[in-house]
């Protein structure tokens, strides 16, 4: 069994462990919060046997060998940079790093302490549904570009207009469209196409000074890739990959509950159906296979790919928020 500990304790990592717990792969042994309280409560409800209010005592004297971090974004660095040199694996939410400079320190990092492994918990490409995209894409006899969507109002925009600025839209906590749900759709481009030539994003800002929603174009050598995304409006928009006649349509770039194939004559052929499992359960279940067996053939080229794939993605977030002047507090340090 793998033992976990917990940084942060929101409705997100309540979901994360209860999809590990369904994979019957982890146990969870530790929780860190800020507040005892808090922290009480989360292990009491998920059977954990320890609790911390201290991360550095959390990190050295916790009993487990893998931390999942679900913190605010600009916390994800330090922490993630701590777990390593305690020689913890760590899986660390969406997305994992603000800027080049931090994924670039944790690389290094991580190849300093090769017994420890480092996943972005990224769970849309981990589905049956994005797998069965690449497949089909794969037997695309030509493809001209995608348009990806992944838009949902947040009931946080709520404080944002009455005048408060939460962690998710705000520029102290690396906040904003692009980092919250753009990461997802850039996922979906960098793992089905590769890195664009170029990239732009075109943001419509809030008044906390990050983005509430935007486009961004991915510029390829034969076709374009646009990626939308909101926190401020709802959105039915499909999600489409493009062949000549025909096309794959995704029913959203987030979440791939449903895949069609449009075949030359528009006829619809359902490829990918809607499972009703916990959305975090295939990534649990493809990290565990990694950390259970590192050594094994497949695990080391996925975990290669998914590494590498975590390096792009920042990059390519970093170049979208830079092209569109977007700046996140103290973020030079
Ligand atoms: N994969 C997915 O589907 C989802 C992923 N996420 C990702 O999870 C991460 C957390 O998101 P979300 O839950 O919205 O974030 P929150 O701002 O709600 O914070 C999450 C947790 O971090 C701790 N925390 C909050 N504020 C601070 C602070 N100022 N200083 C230190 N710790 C703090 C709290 O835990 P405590 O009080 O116990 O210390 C809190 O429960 C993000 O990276 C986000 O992108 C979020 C939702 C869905
Ligand atoms: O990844 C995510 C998916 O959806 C959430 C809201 O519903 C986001 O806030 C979150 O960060």
């Amino acid at each position: 069994m793998i033992k976990l500990g917990i940084i942060g304790t929101n409705w997100i990592t309540q979901q994360f462990v209860e999809a590990v717990k369904l994979s019957g792969r982890y146990e969870l042994v530790s929780v860190y919060s800020r507040h005892a309280e808090t922290a009480k409560t989360f292990a009491e409800k998920n059977g954990a046997q320890e609790t911390f209010t201290d991360l550095d005592q959390f990190l050295s004297q916790g009993a487990f060998d893998t931390v999942y971090i679900a913190s605010p974004n600009s916390l994800h660095f330090a922490q993630a940079k701590k777990a390593i040199q305690a020689g913890k694996n760590v899986i660390v939410e969406k997305p994992a790093f603000s800027t080049q400079k931090q994924m670039a320190a944790i690389q290094q990092l991580l190849d300093e302490n090769d017994q420890v492994l480092y996943f972005e918990a990224a769970r849309n490409i981990h589905t049956e549904n994005f797998h069965t995209i690449e497949k089909k894409l794969g037997e695309l006899k030509t493809v001209q570009g995608a348009e990806f969507t992944y838009s949902k109002y947040s009931s946080r925009y709520d404080k944002v207009l009455a005048g408060e600025v939460p962690n998710v839209f705000s520029p102290k906590f690396a906040g904003g469209a692009l980092q919250d749900l753009g990461v997802y759709t850039v996922y979906d481009a960098v793992a089905l196409f590769g890195m664009p030539e170029d990239a732009v994003y075109f943001p419509q800002r809030i008044t906390s000074g990050v983005d509430g929603k935007g486009t961004a174009i991915l510029t390829y050598p034969e076709y374009n890739v646009t990626l939308n995304f909101s926190k401020i409006t709802n959105s039915h928009m499909t999600s489409e990959i493009y062949g000549l006649k025909d096309l794959i349509e995704i029913d959203d770039a987030g979440e791939i509950n449903a895949v069609i194939y449009i075949d030359d004559d528009q006829n619809k052929q359902m490829i990918g159906n809607t499972i009703n499992e916990n959305p975090m359960l295939p990534e649990a279940k493809d990290f565990a296979r990694v950390i259970e067996d590192p050594h094994h053939s497949q695990n080391q080229k996925d975990y290669a790919y998914w590494r590498q794939l975590s390096v792009y993605v920042n990059q390519l977030i970093y170049q979208l928020r830079q092209s569109a002047h977007i700046s996140f507090t103290g973020e030079e340090n």
